[in-house]
């Protein structure tokens, strides 16, 4: 650590640099306000240790100064006897404690021992902060994306209720994290509930927990999602697959914040921000009498969709890029690449389990493959269309004419494979003329 003192007496100076300098850190010292606060300006100090009596500022507005322009240095008021009650009120204006002459050499020690460890854990928190902020960085540069991500950081900031929609594996609980992170509140936890996975006879219990004896098998009290949430983000997953009985439990806590643990008496109350994300057409779901409405306003304050990735096709470059880096090094292997065919069958492909299925495609490859260089042979057989199951690589939601093109060109490619590309017997299969397959194989730009 950085350390600077500033103190009219020479001797107080001399004796704190000493110790500061025994406990291995760096020290300096002023003997006016003036000289201290210009030597802030040009370097960057941990602590300093300010006399309150200072001949040219009164330590109190000092204070006041530094903490307004350095507010990440920690301030150790030296305080005459007698002094303490200005201490103290110093206290109240962001020092970090105050020393009373006599100086103690036991005291200093401590005070800079504490200091430390505090600036070290601020430090590793950061570090971990950020390594989660790459981690839950959305990656894609569609105008889908940016736009999504300009959405996340107006309202992250804000205390608001969101509701997140898009299909399967898009990256609804990927915006849930990266709203929690980008919060006021992400120093706190971010606990998730996933209300299909759990039995509905279940879901009460983790929601809500329950105090010893509420049940048979309750032999202790277990603390509930919704109770470890206070002060955080509570993010319930699939909350269009909650039942109507489930669905009016929580309507109650989300109007009150109030609930008690099962079996137990005592009205607990929790301060969380609620992240809702779902799969399923929810006004389709109020319409058919599956969901309260009255629940849907509540949780619906800021919608936020996430288009699935068919819609955003530019984006699967990168994808595949921040995958393959990401799979790569979790393995401790090579950076493996991907060559322009693979990377073309890649883009054209929709992704009907969206980016996850992306993710998972990208890592068994990385996996299985011997080279560093990805080919259309490393591909999976849903990519090249080649599977038994040709219908496999037709996804929902093509029209009829692009879906009819992809079952014949895989299904002449299939034929042709099957006679090692003896054009003659492949038209005689297909009942085709050979020009006409000739035609075909230029048009799909099929290769043998
Ligand atoms: N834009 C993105 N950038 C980087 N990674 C992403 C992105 N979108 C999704 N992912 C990753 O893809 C995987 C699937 O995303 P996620 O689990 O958030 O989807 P989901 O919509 O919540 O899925 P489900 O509906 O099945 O619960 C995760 O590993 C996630 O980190």
């Amino acid at each position: 650590m950085k350390v600077l003192i500033i103190d009219d007496e020479k001797n107080i100076c001399g004796t704190i640099k000493d110790i500061v300098e025994d406990e291995g850190h760096e020290a300096d010292f002023a003997l006016t306000f003036e000289d201290g606060f210009k030597k802030l300006k040009e370097e960057v100090y941990d602590v300093i240790f300010l006399d309150i009596w200072l001949p040219d500022r009164d330590g109190n507005e000092g204070l006041k100064d530094i903490k307004k322009y350095f507010p990440e240095t920690e301030v150790i008021i030296i305080s005459g006897h007698g002094n303490i009650e200005n201490a103290v009120d110093a206290i109240k204006h962001g020092a970090y404690d105050f020393l009373e002459k006599p100086l103690s050499l036991d005291r200093i020690i401590l005070l800079l021992k504490h200091i430390s460890d505090k600036i070290e854990l601020v430090r590793d928190l950061k570090y971990y902060k950020f390594d989660l902020l790459k981690k839950y960085e959305l990656i894609g540069v569609s105008d889908e994306i940016t736009k999504l991500k300009r959405r996340i950081e107006k309202i992250a900031p804000t205390n608001a209720w969101v509701l997140i929609t898009g299909d399967n594996g898009t990256g609804k609980e990927h915006v849930a994290r990266l709203i929690h992170l980008l919060s006021k509140r992400s120093n706190q936890r971010f606990v998730e509930l996933n209300c299909s996975a759990v039995p509905s006879e279940l879901i009460e219990s983790e929601m809500f927990g329950y105090e010893k004896g509420a049940f048979t098998g309750a032999v202790s009290r277990k603390i509930g999602k919704i109770e470890l949430a206070n002060k955080g983000t509570l993010f319930l997953d699939e909350v269009g697959d909650m039942d109507l009985m489930m669905q009016a439990k929580l309507l109650r806590v989300l109007e009150t914040f109030e609930f008690s643990r099962l079996g137990g008496n005592e009205v607990i109350r929790s301060d969380f921000r609620l992240i809702s994300a779902t799969n399923k057409d929810i006004e389709k779901e109020i319409a058919e009498g599956r969901f309260r409405e009255d629940l849907y306003y509540r949780i619906n304050v800021v919608p936020i969709h996430v288009p699935p990735l068919r819609q955003r096709k530019v984006d699967i470059p990168l994808l595949i890029d921040h995958f393959l880096k990401e799979s790569c090094y979790n393995n401790g292997l090579n950076l493996k690449e991907i060559d322009d065919e693979l990377m073309e069958l890649f883009v054209e492909y929709d992704w009907p389990g969206n980016v996850r299925q992306l993710k998972n495609t990208v890592e068994r490859m990385v996996v299985l493959s011997e080279s560093d260089k990805l080919t259309v042979d490393d591909a999976p057989g849903f990519l090249k269309g080649l599977k038994n199951d040709d219908f496999e690589i037709i996804s929902m939601g093509l029209p009829l004419k692009k879906a009819k093109e992809i079952f014949e060109k895989n299904y002449i490619a299939k034929v042709l494979k099957s006679t090692n590309w003896n054009i003659s017997q492949s038209a005689k299969i297909l009942e085709i003329e050979r020009t006409y397959l000739h035609r075909k194989i230029n048009q799909f730009g099929l290769k043998k």
